[in-house]
């Protein structure tokens, strides 16, 4: 097996170590040559990075090299494959993306409804960016991206790189619920089979096979049903938030027991209870600041201290799992099926061919292939039409620097509705994003003349 060279994009992130820990246990579906860190924050990275070197130096003597770096061609040009994970604007702004809303008594989420929104208007510009100076560096590597809010990022990378084949985008959240789905049917999630349909972070399971096509899915929705719904992957097993929101599965099935809901959806069909739910000073950027980004770098401080890992819990966990063998299943051609974001082309078969869904697709060296979905009924529809239309209005906001689509796609999103909450929200959100966004352009003239 020909072994890779690994780019990590944010090394500096919260994720890193858990992928370093994720890469060393799969290492033998992708064994990799050298491991590359970059990151535009040279401080935050070399924090995680000292660790990293520790770390793989312990526990994967057989890596030839490993280096963190802020300069693009050191980090791409020998690049066979790419991992994105970056934040514009750091945690700090994601907060600011969950709290405005909430002011205004609507969902503040990072990815949903107008944080969302914030959020993907930071991030369209830098992921363009980075995709041509990834591709000028390193023209055949494939790109992993996990940048959110991934449905926003994923739709202006197709505009952006229509005829790139090897640039994929993906999201571990149908994987996180696998594995409780796995825990509760006693078997492993890589036995599970899943039929799957929607956007990223906004779809359902129609389906849960076992790998010898027995039918597992009324046996799930009963245990769901009758002993509730809870996160089993060692990253949010035991976060209060994350057990909450696996909670909602178990309700969200009793409202609508046709499919098995993404835990996403929970911010669309209960709008009214999130927000009861929250509180401005405590949202989830809050949480991870104090929770996971310090774990994080308590112990990266202290691996690089004592220039050892004895004593130091590291995990594996399903997020870094995931990505690892997709990329392995698109770099070693194994064409095994995973579900990603890619664009739908007649595998919904009555959603337009130009949104990008999240299906299963078999990934091969030529690219991922999904599978057919064929017909979703009307009420899936519905709400994933909607959804579209937001994320799409969004991504024309920010290539047409046009207030008036933005304030359209929040009007449409169910967590917004009403037209004047949808213009004050976005009113503080152009305040608290200046530097950030495009410069919007405002129509007034056009009426006026
Ligand atoms: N799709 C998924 O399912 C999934 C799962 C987990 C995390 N994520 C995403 O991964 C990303 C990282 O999350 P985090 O909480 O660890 O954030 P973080 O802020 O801790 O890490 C992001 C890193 O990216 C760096 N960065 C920012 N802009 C950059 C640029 N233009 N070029 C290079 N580096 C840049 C930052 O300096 C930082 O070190 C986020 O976008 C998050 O939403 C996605
Ligand atoms: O609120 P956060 O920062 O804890 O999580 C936001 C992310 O949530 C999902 O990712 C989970 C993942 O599903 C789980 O396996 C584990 O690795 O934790 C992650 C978050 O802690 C979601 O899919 C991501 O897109 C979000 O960024
Ligand atoms: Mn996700």
């Amino acid at each position: 097996m020909k072994k890779q060279n690994l780019v990590i994009v944010g090394g500096g992130s919260t994720y890193t170590i858990g992928m370093i820990m994720s890469l060393i246990e799969e290492k033998r579906h992708l064994p990799l040559n050298n491991v590359v860190f970059y990151d535009t924050n040279e401080e935050r990275q070399s924090q995680i990075a000292q660790a990293a070197e520790v770390i793989l130096r312990e526990k994967y003597p057989e890596l030839n090299s490993f280096r963190a770096t802020t300069n693009k061609e050191d980090a791409f040009k020998d690049a066979d494959v790419v991992f994105v994970q970056i934040r514009t604007g750091g945690l700090a702004m994601r907060e600011q993306d969950e709290k405005i809303p909430l002011k205004h008594g609507v969902v503040g989420q990072e990815t949903c409804g107008p944080g969302g929104m914030a959020y993907g208007l930071r991030s369209i510009g830098d992921m363009i960016t980075l995709i041509n100076d990834i591709r000028y560096y390193a023209p055949d590597a494939w790109i992993l991206n996990y940048t959110n809010p991934a449905a926003i990022v994923a739709e202006a990378l197709r505009r952006e790189f229509p005829d790139d084949k090897r640039l994929l985008n993906i999201c571990d959240m149908p994987a996180a619920i696998m594995v409780s789905y796995a825990k509760m049917l006693n078997r492993e999630i890589w036995d599970l089979v899943p039929e799957y349909f929607g956007l990223n972070h906004f779809g359902w399971f129609t389906n849960i096979f076992d790998k010898e096509g027995n039918k597992l899915t009324d046996e799930l929705k009963q245990a769901i049903t009758q002993k509730g719904f809870l996160p089993e992957d060692s990253e949010i097993a035991n976060d209060p938030s994350w057990i909450n929101t696996f909670k909602q599965v178990e309700k969200m099935l009793n409202d609508f027991p046709d499919y098995l809901p993404n835990t996403y959806l929970q911010y669309y069909l209960y709008p009214e209870d999130m927000v009861n739910k929250e509180s401005v000073d405590n949202t989830r950027a809050r949480q991870v600041i104090n929770g996971r980004e310090k774990r994080v770098h308590g112990l990266a401080d202290q691996i690089a201290a004592n220039n050892s890992t004895e004593g130091v819990e590291l995990e594996v966990d399903i997020h870094g799992c995931y990505m690892i063998r997709v990329a392995a299943s698109l770099l070693y051609n194994n064409r095994e099926t995973f579900i990603v974001i890619t664009e739908n082309n007649g595998a919904i078969s009555n959603i337009q061919d130009d949104a990008m869904v999240e299906v299963p697709a078999v990934l091969t060296s030529d690219g991922p292939k999904p599978l057919a979905v064929g017909q979703i009924p009307t009420f899936e529809k519905g709400l994933m039409e909607g959804q579209l239309a937001f994320e799409k209005l969004v991504v024309d906001g920010w290539y047409e620097k046009s207030y008036q689509k933005l304030l359209q796609a929040l009007t449409l999103n169910r967590t917004v509705v009403d037209a004047p909450k949808a213009r004050a929200i976005l009113d503080d959100l152009i305040e608290a994003n200046a530097g950030y966004w495009p410069e919007l352009k405002r129509q007034v003239a056009a009426l006026q003349a």
